[in-house]
């Protein structure tokens, strides 16, 4: 007689259900989280399976806050300009938007912490311990990025030139709340210390510091994308929420399209453009 196969076994902490009951992450989802763990709080929670602390939750939640939403970016106006050709996809919409989340806009938070991470990996010995050897480390930092060209990221931002408002105000609360780790550390130095070597001052900005933080919270770093997104899709909600009530991607629409400017075709040929596209 043959034995019966083995039945399959899919280990999970999260979601599991039978008739009557609903559990996650080991406590009753309707009795135990619906109307004591905020949303923050558990997706915090989801990501790690650990409650987090309460100063982690308002580090956590001020990051989503941070990145929800900063007025018409490309996530907003694609999200808007997609519900304008396709009202009856409200995902499509929001999908279209978070596409956008990428290494020049919204994405950076997880490549600042990655990079922030990496750098800090590479190091023989024990973390800098005070500001003086923070800022050479960052010295050395943003001249080996500038020697292999490119950009630093977390720097930079297309509107806040003097300094995004974000910034300071997220590394006081990481103070306050005693999580002001290394990753935080040495991205503030990178704010002290670029100008030596880009001979301009550019701003620490919100995409960054938010990565930074992340990471110093210990969230797992190929993840940290999924936390600007989810920032991203309340922000895009509201994006849509307004476009119901007073339109303006018909607008942007016909702006574009009535102000084509029609010119010759210009025959393709690779350039140096093309190649550092590449490149990126
Ligand atoms: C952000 C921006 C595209 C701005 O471009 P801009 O062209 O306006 O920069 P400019 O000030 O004109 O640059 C002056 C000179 O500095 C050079 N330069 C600039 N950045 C440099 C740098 N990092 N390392 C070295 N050099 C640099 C540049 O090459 C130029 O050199 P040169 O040509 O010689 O004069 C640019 O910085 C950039 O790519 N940064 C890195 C990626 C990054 O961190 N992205 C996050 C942006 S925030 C965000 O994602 C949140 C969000 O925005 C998103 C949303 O909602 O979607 C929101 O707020 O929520």
């Amino acid at each position: 007689m043959t034995e019966p196969a083995p039945r399959p076994g899919y280990p999970t902490a999260l979601g599991a259900s039978d008739l009557k009951t609903i559990t996650l992450l080991g406590h009753d989802l309707a009795e135990d989280i619906m109307g004591s763990v905020g949303f923050g709080e558990l997706a915090f929670w989801l990501a790690t399976q650990r409650r987090p602390t309460a100063g982690e939750t308002r580090v956590f939640e001020a990051v989503l806050a941070a990145l929800a939403d900063h007025g018409f970016t490309p996530t907003a106006i694609v999200t808007r300009l997609t519900y304008l050709s396709a009202p009856d996809s409200v995902q499509g919409a929001l999908a279209a938007g978070l596409l956008g989340g990428g290494s020049r806009f919204l994405g950076v938070t997880e490549d600042t912490g990655r990079f922030l991470h990496d750098v800090l990996e590479s190091l023989d010995g024990a973390l800098p311990t005070d500001e003086a050897a923070w800022d050479e480390l960052a010295l050395r930092t943003v001249r080996e990025r500038r020697e292999a060209g490119q950009f630093v990221p977390g720097l930079g931002h297309h509107v806040h030139k003097e300094g995004d408002p974000r910034t300071p105000r997220l590394m006081r609360i990481a103070h306050e709340e005693g999580v002001f780790g290394p990753h935080l550390a040495l991205f503030a130095a990178i704010g002290r210390m670029h100008p030596a070597v880009l001979r301009r001052t550019l701003p620490l900005n919100g995409a960054g510091v938010c990565g930074a933080a992340l990471a110093d919270l210990g969230l797992p770093l190929p993840l940290l994308r999924g936390f600007a997104l989810l920032a991203r899709t309340a922000g895009l909600i509201g994006q849509l929420a307004e476009e119901l009530r007073h339109p303006v991607a018909q607008d942007i629409f016909l702006s574009v399209d009535r102000n084509n400017l029609p010119v010759p075709p210009t025959p393709h040929a690779a350039g140096p453009l093309e190649e550092e596209r590449r490149e990126e």
